[in-house]
């Protein structure tokens, strides 16, 4: 496989089984994501984005298909490799930042590097890195609580590039957030990708979906299109 393919999905199929009816979420998947890009995953209510993503993102399992990140055949994994690669290879930010309110700015942040059992003072200065990236470097000890949605989002990203992933994966990011706030939050993780992050980011906002560089559009669980606005090379030049 070509080292410029970060995500690779064959005929990725999701069910769903509830006590009486079984939802067939995603249909037969198949996509590329190449290293750099800033990728958007649209489409209506319903449609499978979020169930896309949680897959990527090696929160649950396909029923079917292939999955690989970074060259890693995750078909067949039981849960626990699937979390050591989802720490080693992936950042994940959440509509509703999941940051845990008992921990500092700095704790959150520390925790996947925690996780790969780094030492502290590499920890320390991978921190406030990516809280200086985020400009969040004045809020170490505050408690998220403490601190505006808008500044959460900031530092869950910092959480979710701390480890220098090769994926950094973004559901509905400023679901939360009013629009000066969404617009900042959008904004940080445009200047990410074009320091080099690799982003996948599903949002209801069409407004945000056409800044990235190529939009996948789903419908009924299966890729329907998709719309290349510019190339990383494009991107480069730029
Ligand atoms: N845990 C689950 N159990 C049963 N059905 C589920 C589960 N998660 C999702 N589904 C179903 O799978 C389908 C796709 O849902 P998904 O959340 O991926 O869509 P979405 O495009 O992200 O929607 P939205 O834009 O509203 O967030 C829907 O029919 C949904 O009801």
């Amino acid at each position: 496989m070509s080292n410029d393919i970060v995500v690779s999905m064959q005929d990725i199929h999701k069910k769903f089984l509830g006590t009486e009816i079984e939802t067939h979420a995603l249909q037969g998947v198949s996509l590329n994501i190449y290293k750099g890009e800033f990728v958007a995953i649209t489409g209506p209510s319903g449609c499978g984005k979020s169930t896309l993503l949680t897959i990527m993102g090696l929160l649950d399992s396909a029923s079917d298909g292939n999955y690989f990140i970074s060259d890693i055949e995750t078909r067949g994994l039981n849960v626990d490799q699937r979390t050591q690669v989802r720490n080693q290879h992936i950042g994940y930010v959440f509509q509703s930042f999941n940051l845990i309110d008992s921990m500092t700015v700095f704790e959150n942040v520390a925790l996947p590097l925690e996780h790969r059992g780094e030492k502290s003072q590499a920890i320390k200065n991978a921190v406030i890195d990516a809280l200086e990236k985020v400009g969040m470097q004045h809020r170490t000890n505050y408690k998220p609580n403490q601190i505006s949605g808008g500044q959460q989002q900031r530092v869950a990203i910092a959480r979710a590039l701390v480890g220098n992933p090769d994926l950094i994966l973004v559901d509905e990011p400023t679901g939360n957030l009013d629009t000066k706030n969404g617009d900042a939050v959008m904004k940080l993780l445009m200047d990410l990708n074009k320091q080099g992050s690799t982003i996948v980011m599903v949002t209801h906002d069409t407004r945000y979906s056409a800044l990235a560089d190529r939009q996948i559009q789903l419908l009924d669980g299966k890729v329907v299109g998709e719309k290349q606005v510019r190339s990383n090379d494009e991107k480069e030049v730029a």
